[in-house]
């Protein structure tokens, strides 16, 4: 590799820093308040026994399962088991239903399977737009559940369907990977004030 090119990929790998850090202090100016509201609606389910149920696909898929596994195993400290469930990881679910019916119902059926009143889904898209997450989102307020919904870019569909007492959180950014870079710092901000909320 040539000195002109390793300078090069230096310098797009610094933009990719500089643009993730502005990204994340504009999400921390604009977004506090609404994620302190997630975290107590998350900390009200959890606290009466209810479960969290999360979806998304692609990267937003290895975010709702890397989620369901800091609240069922742990986060940062040691403390009892949460009830989480990745909508994401059960490849005979997600074929099965995806073969006999559509992509689109993927999430919302297991949803109708899984969910109760009382339960809270955590929907991730970085457009808004995915039509398994949108479906999700319906089947979820049909069962009396309340709503997280990750978004960026303008909140897509997802803004137009969430319920007052729902929870949006949209990321001030336009490109997929700063989007996605900060939902897992929400992920992060959700556990520990959760964690701090029920164990401190
Ligand atoms: O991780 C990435 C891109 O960074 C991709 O896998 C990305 O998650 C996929 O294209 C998703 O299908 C995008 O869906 P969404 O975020 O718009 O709901
Ligand atoms: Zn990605």
């Amino acid at each position: 590799m040539s000195d002109e090119i390793k300078k090069n990929l230096e310098q797009r790998v610094k933009k990719h820093f500089s643009d993730s850090i502005e990204t994340k202090q504009k999400a921390a100016e604009t977004m506090s308040e609404d994620i302190v509201r997630a975290i107590n609606l998350m900390h009200q389910a959890l606290a009466s026994e209810k479960k969290i149920l999360a979806c998304g696909n692609g990267g937003s898929a290895a975010d709702a399962q890397h989620f369901a596994a800091e609240l069922v195993g742990r986060f940062e400290r040691e403390r009892r088991e949460l009830p989480a469930i990745a909508l994401s990881t059960d490849s005979s679910i997600l074929t099965a239903i995806a073969n006999d019916y559509s992509y689109e119902v993927i999430f919302s059926k297991q949803v109708r399977a899984l969910g109760h009143a009382g339960d809270v889904l955590l929907g991730i898209s970085t457009s808004g737009n995915s039509a398994n997450v949108i479906a999700a989102i319906e089947a979820a307020h049909l069962k009396g559940m309340s709503v997280i919904a990750f978004t960026g870019k303008d909140g897509g569909k997802i803004k137009n369907i969430l319920k007052n007492s729902d929870v949006h959180l949209c990321v001030p950014a336009d490109r997929t990977a700063r989007i996605q870079e900060t939902h897992l710092l929400l992920l992060h901000c959700l556990c520990d004030g959760v964690d701090h909320l029920m164990f401190d």
